[in-house]
C-alpha cells in the first residue's frame, strides 16, 4: 500500500522555487530519508506532506488524502515532529503529554510513551527548563502519543547527545518493527543508512539521486551513504 505519493511539487516562495518538480512515493512500513544540503527544499516538502503548506502545483496524497484539503482528518493518523514548534515555557512535560493525547480520538496510553521516551524522571518539569535534547524526546513523544501511522521526523536526533542519538534510533527500529511508515529529514549520514529503507537526495529543489543506502553506495562506487552523498555533492558542483 502506498503511504505518500507526490508527484511533481512546486513550491516557491516569492522567486525562491524552493522545491521544484519533486516526485517520490513511501509505502506502508517503509523508512524514507529526505537528505540534502541546507535550503535544498527538504522541510518544505514535508511541511507539504502534513499540510502545513499549500503546493503551487503538483499533487500530494498522504493514506489517500490530499493534506492541504484533509489536514485535520489526517492529523488524527499522522505524527507530526517539526524542526520549528515551540511549546509555551510553562507547560509542565506530564501535562503536554496529557494536552496532546487529549486531541486524538484513538491516543496510545500516553503515560507509557513519556516512559519509554525515557521522560517519566522530568515529567513535572516546565518545558522552559528543559534541555535541548530533552525538548527533542519530548516533541518526538508528542508526535507518537496519538499512535500514528505514518510519523514525519525533521531533523530527528538535532540536539541530542550520542548515547540518547542511539536510544532514538533502537526506538524509531521499535516504530518500524510495528508497521509504521517514517519520513526522515536528517542531515546525519549514519543515522540515514541505519535506519532508511529508501533515501532521496535533494539539491536546490530538486531529487539529485533517489534509491536505498546500498544502491546510492553502489551507484556511486563508494562503501557507505556518506561517501555517495559526497561524492553527488562533488557531482553537483
Ligand atoms: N517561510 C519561508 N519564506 C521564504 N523562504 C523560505 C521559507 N521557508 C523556506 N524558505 C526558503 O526556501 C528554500 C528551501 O528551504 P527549506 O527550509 O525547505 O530547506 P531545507 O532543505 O529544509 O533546509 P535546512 O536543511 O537548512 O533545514 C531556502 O532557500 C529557504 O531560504
Amino acid at each position: 500500500m502506498t503511504v505518500i505519493e507526490v508527484k511533481d511539487l512546486h513550491k516557491a516562495y516569492g522567486h525562491n522555487h524552493a522545491v521544484d518538480g519533486v516526485s517520490f512515493a513511501v509505502g506502508k512500513g517503509e523508512t524514507f530519508g529526505l537528505l540534502g544540503p541546507n535550503g535544498a527544499g527538504k522541510t518544505t516538502t514535508v511541511e507539504c506532506l502534513s499540510g502545513l503548506r499549500r503546493p503551487d502545483s503538483g499533487t500530494v496524497r498522504v493514506l489517500g488524502q490530499d493534506p492541504a484539503r484533509r489536514r485535520r482528518a489526517l492529523a488524527q493518523r499522522v505524527g507530526v515532529q517539526l524542526q520549528e514548534g515551540e511549546l509555551p515555557d510553562r507547560l509542565k512535560v506530564a501535562e503536554a503529554m496529557r494536552l496532546f493525547a487529549a486531541l486524538y480520538e484513538r491516543p496510545d496510553d500516553w503515560r507509557a510513551v513519556l516512559r519509554r521516551w525515557d521522560l517519566g524522571p522530568i515529567a513535572a518539569k516546565a518545558y522552559g527548563d528543559l534541555s535541548g535534547g530533552q525538548k527533542q524526546r519530548l516533541k518526538l513523544a508528542l508526535a507518537l502519543v496519538g499512535g500514528p501511522e505514518l510519523v514525519v521526523l525533521d531533523e530527528l536526533t538535532t540536539g541530542l547527545d550520542p548515547v540518547a542519538r542511539r536510544e532514538t534510533w533502537t526506538l524509531i527500529g521499535d516504530l518500524k518493527a510495528a508497521g509504521t511508515t517514517v519520513v526522515l529529514v536528517s542531515h546525519y549520514l549514519d543515522e540515514a543508512e541505519e535506519l532508511c529503507d529508501r533515501v532521496a537526495v535533494l539539491r536546490k529543489g530538486r531529487i539529485v539521486a533517489h534509491g536505498s543506502p546500498r544502491e546510492l553506495a553502489g551507484r556511486t562506487g563508494t562503501a557507505s551513504l556518506e561517501e555517495a552523498y559526497l561524492a553527488l555533492a562533488e557531482e553537483g558542483r
